[in-house]
């Protein structure tokens, strides 16, 4: 298990360099397919730990309509806390200005040094969007990309470099954070969609209950 951001120059438990992943998301609010899928690619490529990352300004979606922050950040590390192998980083949260994967790419590398692997894992919408992002040749450079399938989007790596992406199949979760948002308006449960702490943390601070 690899702990905090020094940790880059430590041989994992198998006696390789760490391999890290990083799940980055909005997270208004996380939900079941993101801990789903960043478990899955934990499994499969054998990573020590998978950092979530919860955007700060999210510079393709419309302000108004994010929920602010450190909601989000926090709603995240309830979701996250039982799993000893994921931690939350406020690297995002605590940026200003629009936030670029690649400046957290920069700063997590540095951070953990040169021998670690990193992987960032997306699922198939976010993935077919990634020529779009802020200097999107760089990132291929600074990290592994792992593409998961989600329901309702094709998983494709047509135009991305090659030997830089994998696909992979998580079990299939049709779970949107829009779709949460929306039952939670509506009044509709969202037992089991998310975490039981999500639900609790919803109703208490009423958030989505306006939007
Ligand atoms: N059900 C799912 N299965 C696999 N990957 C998912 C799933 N939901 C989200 N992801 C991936 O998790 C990352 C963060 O997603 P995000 O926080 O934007 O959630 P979302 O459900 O897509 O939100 P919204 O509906 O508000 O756009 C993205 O790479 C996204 O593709
Ligand atoms: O770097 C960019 O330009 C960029 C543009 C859009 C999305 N991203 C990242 O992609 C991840 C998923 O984003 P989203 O909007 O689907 O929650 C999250 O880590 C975002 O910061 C990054």
């Amino acid at each position: 298990m690899v702990h905090g951001h020094n940790s880059g120059r430590r041989s994992s438990g198998a006696g390789r360099p760490p391999r890290i992943g990083i799940m980055g998301g909005t997270f208004d609010p996380v939900h079941h397919g993101h801990l789903v899928a960043a478990s899955e690619v934990a499994h499969l490529f054998e990573l020590d730990e998978v950092v979530f990352v919860p955007t700060g300004q999210p510079w393709q979606k419309d302000p108004d309509k994010v929920t602010p922050p450190e909601d989000r950040y926090l709603m995240t590390v309830i979701a996250t806390a039982e799993n000893p192998q994921f931690r939350v980083d406020r690297i995002e949260i605590d940026r200003d200005g629009p936030t670029y994967t690649i400046d957290t790419l920069r700063e997590l590398r540095s951070s953990y040094g040169p021998s670690v692997e990193l992987f960032f894992i997306t699922g198939a919408d976010a993935l077919g969007a990634i020529l779009g992002w802020h200097n999107a040749d760089e990132l291929f450079e600074l990290a592994h990309f792992v593409g998961c399938n989600r329901p309702g989007h094709r998983l494709s790596d047509t135009g991305l470099p090659e030997g830089k992406v994998s696909l992979v199949e998580v079990p299939a979760l049709a779970i949107s954070s829009t779709e949460c948002r929306e039952r939670v308006r509506k009044g509709e449960p969202i037992w089991y969609l998310v975490p039981d702490g999500i639900v609790r943390y919803i109703n208490k601070t009423g958030l989505y209950r306006d939007s």
